[in-house]
């Protein structure tokens, strides 16, 4: 049976772990942080993914996955460790991908492949990463191989996805490229493209710097619509109908651990990159965006209380990893407003997050950051009822839009793209 060993067991490692250990794959997952390890040794997940809880239940009976703290010997590594940016330096910080490949040197032996499904810039594989595991005194290509295998798989439904999702395998070589498909063969449906590691490392990077130039655009959209005085959901809308436009959603900024922050992964080596630069600021901005609309509308208040509803970075999630809400917050701070947080899915964040009445309760402005499906059914009368002032941001079009016959409520909505 073959035996991999996963390197970083976080919201990509850890489910594709499970996912090999279930299909066939003998699977040693392992962690630096002693807390994931300890909490996988007592069958639990350390974050909340759909459908993994059961699948980690199945392969615990199955025997076929294990959680440790230590690296050892397998037929194949697979890194899946963080890579963030460097806000200094205004490049990928490899340093997780570094010590993960060096831990991988002391165990590497012949015929052994290495696959890096950490986001990395191009060129990551074939310079940084072969240099490290050659430490081993092992030879790339003739002892053992490199491949990139992006991750593609999108938080919330990240089960289906990295099954269903067709993806793309890169090597350095034919021979990493073979055995890295034999393996993905193992649990994934879709379809799977072969090609380099560096076009793999590209087209990642491409996927998710197409997707922040297209809400880049949308966001300059809904600001030009303010202008015009006009709907932008509805001019979206209509707009989409024509066969070859599809324009993205207007927000208060690009939040997660990947589209914030792959495009600068793209430009760090680049001298012509103005557009996605371009786009990644205008993302960025939003929630200054979002503060004029509120400071229009509390204008004179004395004190303002703002009620800030959702801080996942998106919607149905508890993920909160460069959500735009804190800058949002941070801001709204320095203009000496009061800050409330409700958040139905968020249990973790650097402020507190209270119940849905008490952060409503005194409030001069409700500002929803996040599209959490439970907004779109709120009952906004009695809701308004416990406010100080009626206003509502509703930067995600997501609040009903129609109060209930019998209430009242003089409620004052922004969204964003409509003055
Ligand atoms: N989360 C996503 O939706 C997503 C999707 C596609 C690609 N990616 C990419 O996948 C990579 C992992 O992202 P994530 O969201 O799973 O990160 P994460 O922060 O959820 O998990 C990473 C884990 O790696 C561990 N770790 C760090 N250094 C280690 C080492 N040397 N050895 C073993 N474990 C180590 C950390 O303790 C952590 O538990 C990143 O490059 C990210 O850009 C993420
Ligand atoms: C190309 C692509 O699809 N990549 C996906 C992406 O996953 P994600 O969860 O980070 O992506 P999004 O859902 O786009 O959300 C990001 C932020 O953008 C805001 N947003 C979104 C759409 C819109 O029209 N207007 C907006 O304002 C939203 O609120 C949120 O803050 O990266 C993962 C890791 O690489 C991939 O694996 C995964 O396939």
């Amino acid at each position: 049976m073959t035996k991999i060993c996963v390197l970083g067991l976080g919201y990509i490692g850890l489910p594709t772990a499970l996912l090999f250990a279930n299909n066939g794959i003998d699977v040693v997952g392992v962690d630096i942080n002693e807390r994931v390890i300890n909490t996988l040794k007592g069958c639990s997940m350390p974050f909340e993914e759909k459908g993994f809880q059961e699948l980690l239940e199945e392969v615990c009976k199955k025997e076929s996955f294990r959680a440790s703290m230590k690296v050892e010997e397998a037929d194949v590594f697979l890194v899946a460790v963080p890579t963030p940016f460097d806000a200094e330096l205004r490049m990928a910080d490899l340093k997780y991908v570094v010590s993960a490949c060096e831990m991988i040197t002391t165990c590497l032996k012949k015929g052994n492949l290495v696959i890096i499904e950490s986001t990395i810039p191009p060129k990551t594989c074939e310079k940084r990463i072969r240099r490290i595991l050659e430490q081993s005194g092992l030879k790339s290509s003739r002892d053992f191989y490199i491949s990139h295998c992006p991750e593609r798989a999108i938080p919330g439904n990240t089960l289906d996805e990295m099954v269903n999702n067709d993806r793309v395998i890169g090597g350095l070589d034919e021979k990493a490229i073979e055995l890295t498909r034999d393996l993905y063969l193992s649990f994934v449906k879709g379809n799977l493209y072969l090609t380099t590691s560096t076009t793999a490392e590209m087209i990642k990077l491409m996927e998710n710097t197409y997707r922040d130039v297209n809400i880049a655009l949308a966001n300059e959209l809904g600001m030009l619509a303010e202008d015009y005085n006009i709907n932008i959901w509805e001019a979206i809308e209509i707009a989409n109908k024509h066969p070859r436009v599809n324009i993205h959603k207007p927000g208060p900024g690009v939040g997660g651990h990947c589209i914030a922050i792959d495009p600068w992964f793209l430009t760090e080596n680049a001298n012509n990159s103005s557009l996605i630069t371009l786009a990644r600021n205008i993302n960025d901005s939003m929630p200054i965006h979002v503060l004029k609309k509120v400071k229009e509308l509390v204008n004179g208040i004395e004190n303002p209380v703002i009620t800030v509803f959702g801080v996942a970075y998106k919607g149905d999630i508890a993920d909160t990893r460069a959500t735009p809400a804190i800058k949002f917050i941070k801001l709204a701070e320095k203009e000496g407003y009061s800050i409330k947080i409700y958040d139905p899915f968020v249990r973790e964040f650097e402020y507190p997050i209270i119940g849905l009445e008490e952060a409503v309760e005194g409030s001069d402005c409700i500002v929803v950051l996040t599209d959490h499906t439970e907004f779109q059914e709120m009952d906004l009368d009695i809701l308004c009822q416990r406010m100080r002032n009626r206003n509502i941001v509703d930067s995600k079009n997501i609040l009903p839009k129609q109060s209930k016959p019998g209430f009242k409520c003089n409620r004052n909505v922004v969204l964003l793209g409509k003055t």
